[in-house]
């Protein structure tokens, strides 16, 4: 059966990427398209590069537009979406790319977000674990109706420590992320710091100084996997490159840890998924590798100077990072095969 789907924000980077993956995917029938300041306009005068689309026209995202679909996929502005979600009917699945519904605690969203906390939904990333026995966040997710998919650089550095917070080999406190992204990341917004000029032969920090807002979703996460007051210091660096996120994540080693072990720890954590790969040791990923595909690449050492395991992560922002992950839970939600419509393998160069 063909299930039909609103995207929401289809102008936009986030909602161009779950449209280009719905358009090949099996049991998808995209219908509607909406956006904001460019509704009225053709799709193609926005995603030119979905040619299989070009005759869909850019709704208004309001309730009534995205009614009477089986899937929504909402890829608006933080604040939009659980406004946008609240009005949709509760047998619809909605699945959310923006962070409206991500975190538990609503301390966590006034602190880093404020406004109107909309409540949290089922985290969209399967491959995390989420239990003390080591079970996976995909369990929570079939059958749900309304799915918060995660923020891309929250994803990056939670699947890379997961495996070793549950297997009790890192510390949970003291650990330090820093991550080189692309602007793609920030959306099509114009602002300053995104111009060519100011990114072309430049890598630019940002939110330095614990003040990211991606630090409690990531905690959230790291908690579930077994930490109790995890304490991580985050910092990310946009480099010049359209898209991927290269995350660099150091942590303590337990006493009398050994490097075979941390291989083993990582490889037995992600043994079975179809889209995260632990590279052999002595290995690490880069950005170039992932792009346009849903697979995570992650490599593990042991810096037995430093006494710190490190890890290195590479996903594609827009695919795995976003839309990937939020058509990957879709799947899970649906009771589809997990990886219809997704593709492991990436465009190079
Ligand atoms: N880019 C990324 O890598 C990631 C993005 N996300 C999340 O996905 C969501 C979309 O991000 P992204 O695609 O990057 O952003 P873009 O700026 O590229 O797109 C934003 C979309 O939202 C629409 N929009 C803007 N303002 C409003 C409004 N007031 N009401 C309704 N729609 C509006 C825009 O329409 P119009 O063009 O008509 O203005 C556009 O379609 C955000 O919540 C973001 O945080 C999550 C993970 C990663
Ligand atoms: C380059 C850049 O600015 N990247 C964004 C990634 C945003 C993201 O993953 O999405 P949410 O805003 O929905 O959390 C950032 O670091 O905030």
């Amino acid at each position: 059966m063909t299930l039909s789907v609103a995207v929401a924000g289809a102008s936009g980077y986030a909602g161009g990427e779950l449209l280009r993956i719905l358009a090949d995917h099996p049991d998808f029938e995209i219908r509607t398209v909406t956006a904001h300041n460019n509704a009225g306009h053709p799709l193609a005068a926005h995603q030119p590069h979905l040619r299989s689309l070009a005759h869909l026209t850019l709704s208004e995202s309001t309730p009534e537009t995205l009614a009477g679909h089986d899937v929504v996929f909402l890829a608006l502005p933080h604040g939009r979406s659980g406004e946008v979600a609240a009005q949709l009917a509760a047998d619809t699945l909605v699945v959310d790319a923006g962070a409206d519904h991500r975190l538990e605690d609503p301390a966590d969203w006034a602190a880093f977000y404020g406004g109107e906390y909309y409540g949290s939904w089922a985290y969209g990333v399967p491959e995390l674990i989420v239990g003390p026995d080591g079970a996976k966040q995909r369990a929570n997710l079939a059958g749900a109706k309304r799915i918060a998919a995660p923020g891309c650089n929250a994803s990056a550095v939670s699947l890379s420590l997961a495996p070793g917070i549950h297997a009790g080999v890192i510390e949970e406190e003291d650990i330090v992320s820093v991550l080189a992204v692309g602007p793609s990341g920030a959306g099509k917004s114009l602002k300053t710091m995104y111009l060519a000029s100011e990114i072309l032969g430049s890598a630019n920090p940002y939110a330095v100084g614990g003040t990211h807002r991606h630090i409690p979703e990531i905690q959230q996460n790291l908690r579930k996997a077994g930490a109790t007051e995890p304490t991580l210091s985050f910092t990310p660096v946009l480099v010049p490159m359209s898209r991927g996120i290269l995350a660099t994540s150091t942590a303590r080693v337990k006493p009398g840890v050994t490097a075979a072990q941390v291989q083993e720890v990582w490889e037995a954590a992600y043994a079975d998924e179809p889209f995260v790969h632990v590279l052999p040791a002595g290995s690490v990923p880069r950005t170039a590798d992932v792009l346009g595909s849903n697979s995570v690449l992650v490599g593990v050492a042991l810096d037995q100077a430093a006494g710190r395991v490190v890890t290195v992560l590479a996903i594609d922002n827009l695919y795995k990072g976003t839309a990937g992950a939020a058509i990957q839970s879709a799947n899970l939600a649906l009771g589809l095969a997990e990886t219809a419509g997704l593709s492991v393998n990436g465009v190079a160069p």
